[in-house]
């Protein structure tokens, strides 16, 4: 079987990382004489476009049964960050196009690629994608939400309350780092941390799960995740499997700001069990009220302040690496 590369590029992500992943993957490809075609996003929600395009007429799913030795499978590299792989793959879900999705991590958090085994090295990552050979099935989650009626993937996590917070002023700190260069930048990521942890207030939620409902009263994070890692590598769920097909729902309540600090250092060294505040279960299926107006984050991408009724989901999605990492230098 030989293969085509169709390589969806955002060359914005991980601040210039994308343009300079695919850099060295082109070298690549070119230097083992691979065949390949490059679409490069050019603004905010262009993979969708480019993957209803290819989508009609080039990608298709990989069947093991039909391998033809002179055959041209095409195959579909994503290089981009978090967001840019939950736009590709939600679009291929909801194309319903099973296609496998090849990825190099080229963002700032690299969340996917830290919690299913992918190097955060382009050349590694590179490597991990020639030699697998096929394709193979992943779980991720799917998503209902009944109050806005909308339904998407998670490749990462999902989460109302502190998280959503987070991600949302930090998205107001770029904004208005646009506007004044003279600002520090590291500063523009720490203060809306600090910024969102002190305006969070606790609020109801209402989780059904495995046959059980849970009120929480108090809450402070609300969070499903398939695997360890949400936040730019920050193991919020180290219990998670990404080889199983059971979500990790974590809630931690809101206590005095001083428990909620002493609960992000146990965070810092993965000892967050230790915490009282800090909840945890597996579930195949999960259900969850929040009735105040809450910020939201899926897959790092803030949904507005509102109420929310989720239903969650595994699903499979079909992937092209291998989660072995070759010693290869180019
Ligand atoms: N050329 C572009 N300019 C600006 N935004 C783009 C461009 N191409 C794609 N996007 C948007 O960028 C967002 C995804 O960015 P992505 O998450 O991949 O990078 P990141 O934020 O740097 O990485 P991470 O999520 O890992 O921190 C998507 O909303 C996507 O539509």
């Amino acid at each position: 079987m030989k293969f085509h590369y169709h390589l969806i590029v955002n060359p914005a992500s991980g601040g210039g990382k994308g343009q300079r992943h695919s850099d060295i993957i082109v070298e690549l490809l070119k230097k083992h004489q691979h065949t390949y075609t490059m679409y490069f996003t050019e603004y905010q929600d262009h993979e969708i476009a480019l993957i209803d395009r290819l989508s009609q007429s080039t990608l298709i799913p990989w069947k093991e049964d039909q391998i033809e030795e002179d055959k041209v499978f095409p195959l579909l590299i994503v290089i981009g960050g978090d967001g840019t792989l939950h736009q590709v793959i939600e679009r291929l879900d909801y194309l319903k196009n099973e296609a496998p999705v090849a990825y190099i991590p080229s963002g700032s958090g690299n969340d996917f690629a830290r919690g299913f085994g992918i190097s955060l090295d382009p050349v590694q990552a590179f490597w991990q994608i020639i030699k697998a050979g096929k394709s193979k099935e992943i779980n991720i989650f799917s998503y209902e939400e009944q109050i806005s009626g909308t339904r998407g993937v998670v490749v990462n996590s999902l989460g109302i309350g502190i998280d959503g917070a987070i991600v949302y002023q930090t998205v107001q700190a770029e904004k208005k780092q646009l506007l004044n260069q003279f600002f520090l930048s590291s500063i523009v990521y720490i203060l809306p941390i600090f910024k969102a942890i002190f305006k969070q207030r606790g609020f109801p939620v209402l989780i059904e799960a495995n046959g059980q409902t849970f009120n929480f009263k108090k809450t402070f994070l609300c969070t499903m995740t398939n695997h360890p890692y949400f936040g730019g590598g920050i193991a919020i769920a180290p219990m998670a499997n990404s080889q199983s097909a059971e979500l990790e729902c974590v809630v931690v309540e809101k206590r005095s700001m001083l428990k909620i600090f002493h609960l992000i250092f146990l965070l810092l060294f993965k000892k967050q069990e230790k915490s009282k505040a800090f909840v945890h279960f597996s579930t195949s299926k999960v259900r969850i009220v929040s009735t105040t107006q809450q910020y939201c984050q899926v897959d790092g991408e803030v949904i507005e302040q509102n109420a929310f009724d989720f239903t969650l989901q595994p699903k499979i999605q079909n992937v092209w690496f291998q989660n072995v990492w070759f010693n290869m230098k180019e």
